[in-house]
């Protein structure tokens, strides 16, 4: 298996170009189930996550080709060859449940194998189950699969989630597109993924009114037909490599930033004495003063700050000056990375769902293991500030989210590179 090799303590200077987002591409993509027409997504990251949801399109029987070197993804799906989603491709990307809705709305039947638990947490699909059955939907359980039939098509009715589920709105909301009459979607999930998702689905032809709101209506059409559409900028690599330069000094713009993207996390950097200034072409960002101060940051859905940044941050107040107190709001289990920091000299305390962090006046290179997608990163990101080298170990996740990152980091004066196994 690869790892990185960080050799702490160069300053960095440049442009780092941002990619089209992970969560909002493994969306769209199984939007092309909907329709008999072609679908094509530019901007789209260059992810194994995408390498994962092609294979399981494809066993479903999609046309799937790649152009620009994987930036051009172009989907088709004539005839539907399957309604089963297996669990040997499930099993690897909690998104492949994404695939649920639109085998519902197209063909009315789907077996689509759970998910299960990851890493960072137990990942349940009783939203999205009781929001597909407002649409009448009857879905059973079986052998670790979802058995889901609409006899009959699915029909339009009112939502109400218990929770904004980003991937309970997402499914819904396919589903929806394609039911008979209308669907009124309450507490909707806001993110920018979903919004991106819903302008897809209306140049596909769906009507969709709302989406960035807490109540999303959709009129159900009959068909749904082709469309090019441009893949949103990934706010999570974005405030990753935001947060870079309150590592190592020196300034760094992110290409296709924006700060609507990232409000909440912005608020944290510059309450930590990091200034981000908007410019025609992205996010500058820079260190006032020598070191990040203390700051206290809770995951929350969006507009609020985002558990997929909370690792990042992280990392970032263990070089901070005072204490900090973090809270996970979204995932019973998404502190994995602090034993991994603690190797390189972090002062953190985990209990339960809160993490209390003390910042350090160094951190030290040790070698590490990537225990997740985002905890790989906040290795990667304490090791450009740490003394002396670290070695991120395991890092297959880190290419399930992150295209690139040693090349990216590089060019803007990083020393890191990757060895492959
Ligand atoms: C609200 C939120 O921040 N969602 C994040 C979540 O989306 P993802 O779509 O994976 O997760 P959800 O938004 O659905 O889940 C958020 C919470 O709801 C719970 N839940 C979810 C579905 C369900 O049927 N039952 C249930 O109890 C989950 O256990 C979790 O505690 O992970 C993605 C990858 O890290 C992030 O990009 C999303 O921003
Ligand atoms: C945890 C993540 O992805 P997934 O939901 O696919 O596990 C993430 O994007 O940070």
């Amino acid at each position: 298996m690869d790892s990185i090799i960080v050799r702490g303590g160069a300053e960095l200077r440049g442009q780092i170009p941002i990619a089209g987002a992970k969560n909002a591409c493994l969306a769209l993509m199984p939007a092309t189930l909907l329709s008999e027409e072609p679908l094509t997504l530019t901007n789209a990251p260059r992810l194994s996550d995408i390498v994962t949801m092609t294979q399981l399109l494809e066993s479903l029987g999609c046309e799937v080709s790649s152009m620009q070197g994987g930036k051009v993804i172009a989907l088709s799906t004539h005839d539907l060859a399957s309604t089963r989603a297996d669990y040997e491709i499930v099993r690897k990307m909690r998104a492949s449940n994404l695939v649920l809705g639109p085998l519902l709305a197209r063909a009315h039947e789907a077996v689509v194998s759970l998910p299960g638990g990851c890493a960072i947490g137990a990942r349940p699909m009783d939203i999205h189950i009781e929001a597909l059955t407002a649409l009448g939907a009857e879905i059973e359980l079986k052998d670790g699969y979802l058995h889901a039939m609409a006899r009959g098509g699915l029909r339009g009715g009112r939502v109400k989630l218990r929770f904004a589920s980003v991937g309970a709105t997402e499914n819904v909301l396919m589903a929806a597109t394609l039911a008979k009459g209308s669907t009124v979607i309450e507490n909707a999930a806001r993110e920018p993924e979903i919004i991106d998702l819903a302008r897809c689905l209306r140049a596909m032809g769906a009507q969709i009114a709302g989406e960035g709101s807490s109540t999303i209506e959709v009129q159900g059409v009959d068909r749904l037909g082709a469309a090019t559409h441009r893949v949103v900028t990934d706010r999570i690599e974005l405030g990753t490599y935001m947060l870079a330069p309150a590592f190592t000094g020196g300034e760094v713009e992110c290409l296709g930033g924006k700060l609507e993207l990232i409000g909440a996390f912005v608020e944290k950097l510059d309450a930590a004495g990091i200034e981000v200034t908007e410019t025609e072409t992205g996010l500058k960002v820079k260190l006032r003063g020598d070191r990040p101060r203390a700051v206290d940051v809770t995951t929350e859905p969006f507009p609020g700050f985002p558990t997929d940044l909370q690792a990042q941050m992280m990392a970032m107040l263990c070089t901070a000056t005072g204490t900090s107190r973090l809270e996970e709001k979204i995932f019973e289990n998404r502190f994995m990375h602090a034993p991994e920091l603690q190797r390189m000299g972090a002062k953190i305390e985990v209990h339960g769902g809160h993490a209390v962090v003390t910042g350090v006046d160094k951190l030290k290179g040790a070698p590490v293991m990537a225990t997740d997608l985002r905890a790989s990163v906040s290795l990667i990101l304490a090791g450009l500030a740490a003394e002396g080298e670290t070695i991120v170990n395991r890092v297959y996740h880190l290419d399930r989210g992150y295209e690139h990152v040693e090349d990216k980091l590089s060019a803007v004066g990083a020393r890191i590179e990757r060895v492959r196994a």
